[in-house]
């Protein structure tokens, strides 16, 4: 009688492990599927989703536990299939998922030190390969059958290193506890990878620069730090034969503030110009589309604020990928991928012919929202001392919780819990330097205050229409609230009611 290739608790252990494998890291349900694999032994406080403390590269105790939980269930059934047990796809394809989670953690802290060098313009041999390789060939080619995996080690190892950048990128620019921000996280990896890995891992990994993304969001939530996130996390190959990733991640983000600047400069910087293009153009000069590499990123801020005439251009690029620059009738190509991002209300913008609907679609296959701090602290008020240790470590190092504490007791006695925060987390980091240095901090002459007392004197006099009223009454909560869903809730209308009455940018 043969026996079967794996127990029905193997069987469950290694679907558990490729359960978690798959699954999106940042996700809150996410803990529960490490929780199958690991029982008793699972630690809800280092659950990934949660946000980091001090040091966001630290190893992280639950994948490493079941990392080494997993070695001896995989040496187990690698033994059986060296022997030429038969085995069908489902247990080669858990076999699989469970060996490269292994090699991952087993290789991660040497990934990370490639991430490090690669911070301060140093390339990296990455000798560590050849270990990987003789794993790689140790588990997947076996003296009796070669398992059927689809990828070659290269394409692996270098799925590794994003998945590690994508790690370091997101815990490093999104801080928060709440699970609004543990959703941000988790929205960051998805555009990154999809919500399909596999899929991923298969096709689209270099295909991804295809996918336009807007990020949209309160003033000050973080959009270009998310950006910077989903830039630096690209895929990039890895070359066997030098041992070493074909470009550094650090040197292919590129940021352009588009409201700082006038439209003949945007169209100057974007799509470059020749000679003689303008007055002033006294030589040829690429734009960023061009210099663009394949694997960058362009990175387009305030993008509700482009001018008509660069929209139409711009919409050229997204359909097309073509561009010309200025005074130029040949076309180029751009390779690269575009992220723009806006706080502007794009659905009212559109209503009110600001901005052109087609490029709004060319945009939005992939749809980011960062929610306003005060939408954060709603739902979990203690967040803000986490926020606030998290600033302090970045600010000042050493001694961060004492200063955390102090600048939390100073908002709590000063401003109160139910301050609305409208600049978001860059007044929150304002606030705390301000507390470091002067013991004090003013809050920006609150608009809300002049707000009140127009409305107060325009209820007076009766002299507002139905509309007005509400569209006032609607400037003043969102003020207060600083977020859209709230507002809503408080004035028991739809978000797309409320939306379309405020307009942040010229608030009552
Ligand atoms: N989620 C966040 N995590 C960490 N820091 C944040 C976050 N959001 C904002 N910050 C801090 O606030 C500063 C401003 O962030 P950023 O420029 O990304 O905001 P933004 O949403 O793009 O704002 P704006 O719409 O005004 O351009 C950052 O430099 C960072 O210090």
């Amino acid at each position: 009688m043969t026996m079967a290739l794996l127990d029905t608790y193997e069987r469950a252990q290694l679907q558990a492990i490729s359960d978690v494998a798959y699954g999106n890291p940042f996700l809150p349900e996410y803990p529960e599927r490490q929780r199958v694999v690991l029982g008793d032994d699972f630690l809800e406080s280092q659950a990934l989703w949660n946000m980091r403390g001090d040091d966001i590269d630290a190893p992280l105790v639950d994948p490493a536990t079941i990392a080494a939980r997993i070695e001896p269930l995989v040496g187990t059934l690698r033994e059986r299939l060296a022997q030429g047990a038969p085995a069908n796809d489902s247990v080669f394809s858990l076999y699989e998922d469970a060996v490269l989670y292994l090699l991952f953690y087993r290789y991660e802290s040497a990934f990370y030190g490639v991430i490090a060098r690669a911070m301060e313009a140093k390339q990296t041999t990455c000798r560590f390969y050849t270990d990987f390789l003789r794993d790689w060939t140790y588990y997947f080619h076996l003296p009796s059958q070669k398992v059927p995996t689809r990828h070659e080690a290269a394409h692996i190892f270098a799925c590794f290193y994003q998945v590690r950048r994508a790690f370091h990128h997101i815990f490093r620019y999104v801080i928060g506890g709440s699970m609004a921000a543990a959703q941000l996280r988790a929205a960051i990896w998805q555009s990154i990878f999809t919500h399909d890995m596999r899929r991923y891992r298969r096709i689209l990994y270099e295909r991804m620069g295809d996918f336009n993304t807007l990020i949209t969001g309160p003033s000050g939530t973080g959009k270009e730090l998310v950006a910077s996130a989903i830039g630096l996390s690209r895929y990039i190959p890895f070359d066997p034969e030098t041992m070493t990733f074909t470009v550094n991640y650090n040197t292919i983000f590129h940021a352009l503030n588009l409201s700082a600047m006038p439209s003949t400069l945007i169209e100057s910087e974007l799509f470059g110009h020749r000679r003689g293009a303008f007055t002033g153009a006294t030589q040829h000069r690429q734009g960023w589309l061009e210099t663009c590499h394949a694997l960058g990123t362009i990175f387009l801020d305030e993008i509700g604020d482009l001018d008509a005439g660069v929209q139409v251009k711009l919409l050229r690029v997204l359909q097309t990928r073509m561009f010309q620059p200025l005074g130029d009738t040949v076309d180029r190509r751009f390779h690269g991928k575009l992220i723009a991002a806006t706080n502007r209300d794009l659905a009212q913008a559109m209503e009110q012919g600001q901005f052109r609907e087609d490029f709004y679609y060319r945009m939005c296959s992939d749809l980011v929202v960062t929610p306003s701090l005060y939408e954060q602290l709603q739902e979990a008020p203690e967040a803000l001392y986490s926020l606030i240790t998290f600033i302090a470590h970045r600010i000042i190092g050493p001694e961060a919780d004492i200063l955390a504490a102090e600048v939390t007791d100073w908002i709590h006695k000063h401003l109160g819990d139910d301050y609305p925060w409208p600049g978001n987390i860059r007044e929150l980091e304002q606030c705390v330097r301000n507390v470091l240095i002067r013991q004090a901090y003013d809050p920006p002459k609150r608009q809300a205050q002049t707000s009140h007392d127009r409305l107060t004197q325009a209820l007076r006099q009766c002299t507002l229409t139905a509309d007005e009223l509400l569209r006032h009454y609607c400037n003043l909560v969102f003020a207060q609230t600083g977020s859209y869903a709230e507002t809503a809730r408080r004035l028991d209308l739809d978000r797309r009611t409320v939306k379309s009455k405020i307009d942040p940018e010229t608030m009552f």
